[in-house]
């Protein structure tokens, strides 16, 4: 599973997909996400970690347009999104996943994706009173369903999911949008071997007009899909390289193992162990 690392031929000409700019969010007297710079190609696979509190639910925010910067732009394909409504944003193909997986436990599976891709559907206008439109966005739906694995499962409801069922149904949900751009909030917190697997699985084989971010704390789930790590510590980028590179910085092994100098809360996700099998791991691939 070989993610695309390699931009378009007029990639260079062309504006990055995403083009974030001294980006900063404070929060009081605290910088959450402090004069962050980041550009991304068409396509990108992109990982940002770092410690407990380090920023990166924040900034994944502040793409998405749920929280507004104190200071710094975001540009879209070369356009300024800043101030863009976070509805218009995911019109314009910025999708996301959360940590919770936001499932409506009262529908079906199939109207729960039905539900995320109405207001993306050309053909939305007067679908509820038109069987044929209707049944148009449920083809749609289900297309994301097997996707992800859950087409079977179509009509149970919601609620009777497990907690890894429910992740890929939040999956499912952002893609429901055809997004270009998909933030990932921990998509493999909480589920098991098998599972993260499947994820690894759904999400590498993503087609290439799907850029992600991808933050998320299993390093070996960071090492198999990025090609390119951002490393935030206390708000700021500690270090932008290739996965190999990023994960084998001394600077980022410091930063784990001294949380005093990044981490304001907890460590649970020091990856110490994981960071250097998944390090070894991407260097034997490649
Ligand atoms: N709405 C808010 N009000 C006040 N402080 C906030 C708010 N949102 C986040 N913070 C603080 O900003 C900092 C960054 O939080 P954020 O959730 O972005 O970190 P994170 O890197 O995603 O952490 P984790 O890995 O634990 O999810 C933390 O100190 C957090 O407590």
């Amino acid at each position: 599973m070989t993610p695309p690392s390699t931009p378009a031929p007029n990639a260079a000409s062309a504006p990055p997909l995403l083009d974030l700019t001294r980006l900063t969010r404070r929060y009081g007297s605290l910088t959450a996400v402090d004069d962050v710079g980041l550009r991304l190609p068409p396509g990108a696979r992109h990982a940002v970690i770092g410690p407990n509190g380090a920023g990166k639910t924040t900034l994944l925010n502040l793409i998405a347009g749920t929280d507004r910067p104190d200071h710094g732009t975001i540009a879209l394909d070369g356009a300024d999104i800043t101030r863009t409504a976070t509805a218009r944003r995911s019109r314009l193909g910025i999708a996301r996943s959360f940590q919770q997986p936001s499932v409506i436990s009262e529908l079906s599976v199939l109207d729960n994706v039905v539900l995320a891709g109405w207001p993306h559907h050309p053909k939305r206008r007067g679908a509820w009173r038109r069987p044929s439109r209707h049944r148009l966005h449920a083809e749609s739906a289900r297309g994301h369903l097997e996707t992800v694995g859950l087409a079977g499962l179509a009509h149970r409801p919601a609620s009777t999911l497990s907690h890894g069922q429910r992740r890929m149904l939040d999956l499912a949900a952002a893609l429901a949008g055809n997004p270009r751009l998909l933030l990932l909030d921990e998509p493999a917190a909480g589920l098991t071997d098998g599972d993260i697997g499947r994820l690894l699985g759904i999400l590498g084989g993503l087609p290439d007009s799907v850029a992600i971010i991808l933050v998320e704390h299993h390093v070996e789930v960071v090492a198999e899909l990025a090609t390119e790590v951002t490393v935030l510590a206390a708000g700021r980028v500690l270090v932008t390289a290739p996965t190999r590179e990023a994960l084998a910085h001394p600077d980022v092994r410091d930063a784990y193992h001294d949380p005093g100098t990044t981490a304001r809360s907890g460590s649970s996700d020091r990856p110490t162990p994981e960071a250097t099998e998944a390090t070894e791991a991407t260097e034997a691939r490649g």
